[in-house]
């Protein structure tokens, strides 16, 4: 028998924690994140640099060489590496967690890089985006996602309707959010994330989640691509895919919220939501 209930600050209390006073940036977790194209390069600089505001060790972006300049001067304490090149595929175990999709362009070798990745490493995958769009568009066949552990997916309800309709299930607007977020998760064996107004996160089998932060001024291009950095993240750090979704979730809402009380709902920006991660950090862990 799953539970249900509201991820409240109390609960990321006993998941975020002081760091230990000896730790080193190798054991804050390596983060790869795989996203971004010419045209989309912010979606992977929002959540790189998303990625170091949430206390990641070391953070690579896997780009196109193209956008190479623009990744190293927004985010210079991420490192790069051209995502055309196999080689990369060699360095991929090499993380902690992976999180892959914003603006990284929907195609077939897109696709195909997906799955390749998914083949080669077993840590924690966080699916966003365009990553949830390529499986749903050239995975129906074979299966959108073959059970596999440590996979967090973190759709938008457009997203989740294509989740769905690869699952051959009714849209979010049918079977209602928390009830879609939990059949793609019993299906796929994903913890999903249902982005939007309270935001539902499940592990699926009645372990189900709405989490209480956040507000309309986030309804802004690439608040989203933020979060995918937040919980790949936390997820890199060691902390479970379904706890990583859940304090990710609550932990970008605050961001969110205190970026609202600074420049106001309707001005706010996915930036500042970022620019918000270390504050609401801080306020959690006291440090
Ligand atoms: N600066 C950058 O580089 C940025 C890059 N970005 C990257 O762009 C890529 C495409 O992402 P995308 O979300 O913009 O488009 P897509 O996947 O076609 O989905 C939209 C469809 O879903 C539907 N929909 C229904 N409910 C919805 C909801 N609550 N929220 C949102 N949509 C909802 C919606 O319905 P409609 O709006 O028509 O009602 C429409 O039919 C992706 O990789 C992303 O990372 C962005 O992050 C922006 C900043
Ligand atoms: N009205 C709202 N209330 C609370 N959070 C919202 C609201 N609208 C959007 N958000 C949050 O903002 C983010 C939007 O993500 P997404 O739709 O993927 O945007 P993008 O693709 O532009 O990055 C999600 O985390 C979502 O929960």
């Amino acid at each position: 028998m799953g539970e249900t209930g509201l991820t409240t600050l109390s609960y990321v209390n006993t998941v975020i924690r002081e760091r230990p006073r000896q730790i080193h940036k190798g054991q804050c977790g390596r983060v790869l994140i795989v996203a971004g194209s010419v045209g989309m390069a912010g979606a992977c600089v929002l959540s790189t640099g998303a990625a170091l505001r949430s206390g990641a060790g070391l953070v690579k972006a896997a780009v196109p060489e193209e956008i190479f300049p623009i990744l190293q001067i927004a985010v210079p304490q991420a490192t790069c590496t051209n995502v055309s090149d196999r080689e990369f595929l060699r360095s991929v175990s090499v993380h902690d967690a992976i999180g892959i999709g914003p603006g990284m362009g929907v195609s077939e070798k897109k696709y195909q890089l997906i799955e390749e990745i998914l083949s080669i490493f077993d840590g924690p995958v966080v699916i966003d985006a365009d990553g949830i769009t390529n499986l749903c568009r050239f995975g129906k066949k074979t299966g959108i996602l073959k059970k596999k552990d440590n996979i967090i997916l973190t759709p938008h309800p457009g997203e989740c309707d294509r989740l769905l309709d690869a699952l051959d299930l009714e849209p979010v607007s049918v079977m209602g959010r928390v009830e879609a977020a939990e059949a793609v998760s019993d299906r796929t064996g994903a913890v999903v994330l249902l982005k939007g107004a309270d935001t539902v996160v499940t592990s699926g089998s009645g372990s189900t989640y709405i989490n209480t932060t956040g507000n309309p001024g986030m309804a802004t291009g690439g608040s989203g691509d933020v979060l995918t950095g937040v919980i790949t993240a936390f997820a890199a750090s060691g902390t479970a895919p379904l706890d990583a979704a859940r304090a990710g979730a609550f932990v970008h809402g605050m961001a969110g919220d205190l970026a609202a009380g600074i420049m106001g709902q309707w001005g706010m920006t996915a930036t500042d939501i970022r620019d918000q991660l270390p504050a609401t950090l801080r306020g959690i862990v006291g440090k």
